[in-house]
């Protein structure tokens, strides 16, 4: 084998970098060369194409972000914007590709796998929503972000007899809600995945205030699509002085955790592996090994949360 590609796609997160050193120096221990697509699907779509070699890649492994950057790409899921993204890998003479991105970005690697192309997706997204690993690169970041955050809000909540309603990413997962909402010890967190009673949690945060508490701090998922509403609640029927604060883009970047660093180098080193061994699959870390795990078992199960989330979220929600 003499080249190989890769590619960052959709949203960014922390840890990709570090990924990317790794999987140039592994290819370069096996003598293979390496070929960086620009802007994901992007670059494959339009050969955007750059040498990635050691070089380039020393000095990277601590920073946030993406230097192949990263896009979301309507052409490459139109038939005309496939076909040229096919092209382009034959053109760049590329052997195996590997696609670092979130579940919208594998299932793009799994049509590429079904077009005979040999490929390695390395599972990143914030929003931990990728069956068959229990972290996806860059959670680990953000979730360090947002528990540093609401200690922070905490110290003002307290000094100010306030409630704070926090909002964090996810999409359609609850997941950086739920663990964030753990760590930090806040005392309600609403999630998509999870039936909640907002009158309940009212009610017995006013309670908590009777008896003394002097503050509450709570976490929304984005995806409950709630976070104005139940600000406006608490402030107008549990008359609490309440501030809003969604989170935002500050949980995406920043430099990695050692976590991260490390769970994308092994993972990197891993999926040169992979292409070297021909074998097609996403690179899942399960407890605390890397598997293989096939593209048809990624989509065809949905990633839930264990017994012991559920009943802290089930707490916490009402
Ligand atoms: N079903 C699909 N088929 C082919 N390509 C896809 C598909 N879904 C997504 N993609 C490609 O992957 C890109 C990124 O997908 P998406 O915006 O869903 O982000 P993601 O990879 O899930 O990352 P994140 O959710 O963390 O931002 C899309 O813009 C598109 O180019
Ligand atoms: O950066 P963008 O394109 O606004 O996307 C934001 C979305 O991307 C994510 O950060 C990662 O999927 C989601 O949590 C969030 O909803
Ligand atoms: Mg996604």
């Amino acid at each position: 084998m003499k080249r190989i590609g890769v590619l960052t796609s959709g949203g960014d997160c922390s840890g990709i970098n570090a990924t990317l050193k790794a999987i140039v120096e592994e290819a370069y221990k096996n003598n293979i060369r390496v070929t960086g697509f620009l802007e994901g699907y992007n670059g494959l779509v339009n050969d955007l194409a750059i040498e990635l070699t050691p070089m380039q890649v020393s000095g990277i492994l601590q920073r946030g972000g993406t230097i192949l950057m990263t896009s979301r790409c309507e052409e490459f899921m139109q038939e005309s914007g496939f076909n040229k993204a096919l092209k382009t890998l034959k053109e760049e003479e590329i052997e195996g590709l590997i696609v670092i991105g979130g579940d919208g970005s594998l299932r793009g690697a799994k049509k590429l796998v079904e077009a005979g192309v040999l490929c390695v997706g390395i599972p990143e997204s914030i929003d931990n929503d990728i069956y068959g690993t229990d972290m996806a690169l860059g959670v680990d970041t953000a979730l360090n972000i947002i528990t540093n955050a609401i200690d922070i809000i905490r110290d003002t909540a307290s000094s100010h007899k306030r409630a704070f309603v926090i909002e964090t990413m996810g999409r359609e997962s609850g997941y950086l809600a739920l663990m964030s909402a753990m760590a930090s010890g806040a005392e309600a967190v609403l999630i998509p995945e999870i039936d909640y009673d907002i009158d309940s949690i009212m009610q017995r945060l006013k309670l908590e205030h009777e008896r003394g508490r002097k503050y509450s701090i709570i976490v929304i998922a984005e995806g409950v699509k709630k976070t104005q509403e139940v600000a406006e609640k608490l402030k107008v029927e549990a008359e609490f002085d309440t501030r809003l604060t969604i989170l935002g883009h500050i949980q995406r970047g920043g430099n990695p955790s050692v976590f991260d660093r490390t769970l994308g180098m092994r993972m990197g080193i891993r999926a040169v592996q992979s292409i070297i061994n021909k074998k097609s699959s996403v690179i899942g870390l399960q407890g605390n090994d890397l598997k293989n795990v096939p593209f048809d078992v990624v989509f065809s199960n949905k990633k839930v949360f264990n017994d012991m989330m559920l009943e802290f979220a089930r707490l916490k929600s009402r």
